[in-house]
């Protein structure tokens, strides 16, 4: 029998419970001995619970007990999740989380500690919610060099755009609608402004490219500036606004990596991909694009992909040799100003031919009931640098920007 604790009793670690106590036997079956969860750490009392003989309060009572094989960590944040990881990986336990702020701030070291110790660091549930991509990534994926990965990442920011776009739901009501669903961040501006995207781009960039790609680095835009101008625009382009993370390897051998909001073409199979289904494209040098598809966030299927990884671990009596990278000083990462791209821009009160002196030959577009001046343009691939000077000079004229993408 392998014995596991969970730390944290919220959305994740309930629903990681849920699994493990329905699927006992099939769990059973497919670990080779039956699952037992010991003990559950939560900082609130759950008097009700069925499981409550198994809460407790003092970690040290995890990390002290021989008994415990497997620790999930399903608490969120660094602090104190990076200590109570770390530890137990230092006391010979393996680790399962879904916190992919702490695996893209810590990776490396986390794996660098489960390597040494001979035990497994994993993280599934941490990308693409109950998606399997990790595993995929460095298992299935492993014969092909990744060239690009671009992917819809955060499932709360698609069901908002889902919401806007299709029901015509406010802002504020979306945003609400997907905290009440469990999909949402603590701080929901980790969802909106493209923070847990960009976490979640660097766990798979640092998995493909085999170095730790930090998230202080990395462009990150959220959906806040989006309007339903915009969307009318996007429309009449033949595609989405999507929140695009993506990591691609450049011809001078390094990796440009960005999370922005996106115009995709409607051919794309990122383009219909709505609420809270996540999608992502993986590009290998003999694949070709495969994409993963499924749900990104909520209760059970984040609790799918932890329950998974439980299995794996419980079985696994050395440390995965293809789930690794190194860390790194971020020297592989090209410089956002060089990265080409075609940009959606709207602006008020220029000319076609003071457009075309800033960006180069357009195309344009147009949507009903568009105001006298308003014009709304795609321009050629410039680089970031041109864009943002192009861009800076329009001032107040100057009412909205979102890149192309091709994916
Ligand atoms: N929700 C989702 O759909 C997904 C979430 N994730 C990730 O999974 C992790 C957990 O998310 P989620 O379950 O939604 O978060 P929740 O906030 O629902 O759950 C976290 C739980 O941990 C408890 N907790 C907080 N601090 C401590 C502590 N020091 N010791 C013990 N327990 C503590 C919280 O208690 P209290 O409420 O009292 O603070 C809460 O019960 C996060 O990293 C998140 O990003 C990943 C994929 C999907
Ligand atoms: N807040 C996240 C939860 C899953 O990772 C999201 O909405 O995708």
């Amino acid at each position: 029998m392998a014995k596991i604790a969970v730390l944290g009793y919220g959305v994740v670690g309930s629903g990681t419970v849920e699994v493990i106590e329905k699927n006992k036997e099939g769990l059973l079956k497919k670990a080779g001995q039956e699952i037992e969860i010991k003990y559950i750490l939560d900082l609130r009392d759950f008097p009700d619970s069925p499981y409550k003989d198994k809460f407790v309060k003092d970690f040290n009572v995890i990390l002290n007990d021989p008994e415990i094989s497997v620790v999930v960590e399903v608490i969120g944040g660094i602090k104190p999740s990076y200590d109570f990881v770390k530890s137990s990986l230092l006391a010979g336990k393996s680790v399962v989380t879904s916190n992919k702020e702490l695996v893209a701030k810590k990776g490396a070291e986390l794996l660098k500690i489960a390597h040494e110790k001979g035990v497994n660091f994993f993280f599934e549930a941490s990308v693409g919610g109950g998606i399997p991509i990790i595993r995929p990534l460095h298992q299935c994926l492993s014969a092909n060099r990744i060239d690009e990965i671009a992917g819809i990442l955060n499932g709360t920011t698609n069901f908002i755009l889902t919401k806007m776009i299709r029901d015509n739901m406010a802002f504020d009501d979306a945003l609400k609608t997907a905290q009440e669903l469990g999909y949402a961040e603590r701080n929901p501006s980790a969802d909106v402004d493209g923070i847990d995207a960009c976490r979640k781009i660097c766990i798979l960039a640092s998995l493909s490219f085999g170095k730790h790609v930090y998230p202080d680095n990395i462009h990150t835009e959220g959906i806040t500036k989006i309007t339903p101008e915009d969307v009318a625009y996007c429309e009449n382009f033949g595609g989405s606004i999507k929140l695009i993370g993506w990591a691609s390897r450049q011809d001078d051998g390094k990796v440009a990596v960005m999370v922005c909001p996106a115009f995709i073409h409607e051919d794309s199979q990122l383009a219909g991909v709505n609420d809270v289904f996540n999608a992502i494209l993986v590009r290998g040098d003999s694949t070709g694009d495969v994409v993963f598809y499924g749900k990104g966030a909520g209760k059970l299927p984040t609790a799918s992909a932890v329950v998974a990884d439980v299995v794996i671990a419980v079985k696994m009596n050395s440390s995965s040799k293809s789930l690794y990278w190194e860390d790194s000083d971020q020297d592989f990462i090209e410089d956002t100003d060089k990265i080409v791209l075609e940009n959606y821009v709207r602006v008020n009160g220029i000319s076609k031919d003071e457009a075309e002196a800033l960006f180069g030959k357009v195309s344009y577009l147009t949507r009903k009931d568009a105001p006298e001046g308003e014009l709304a343009f795609i321009t050629p691939a410039i680089s970031e640098k041109d864009c943002n000077e192009a861009v800076a000079k329009l001032g107040d004229k100057l009412l909205g920007r979102i890149r192309v993408l091709d994916y």
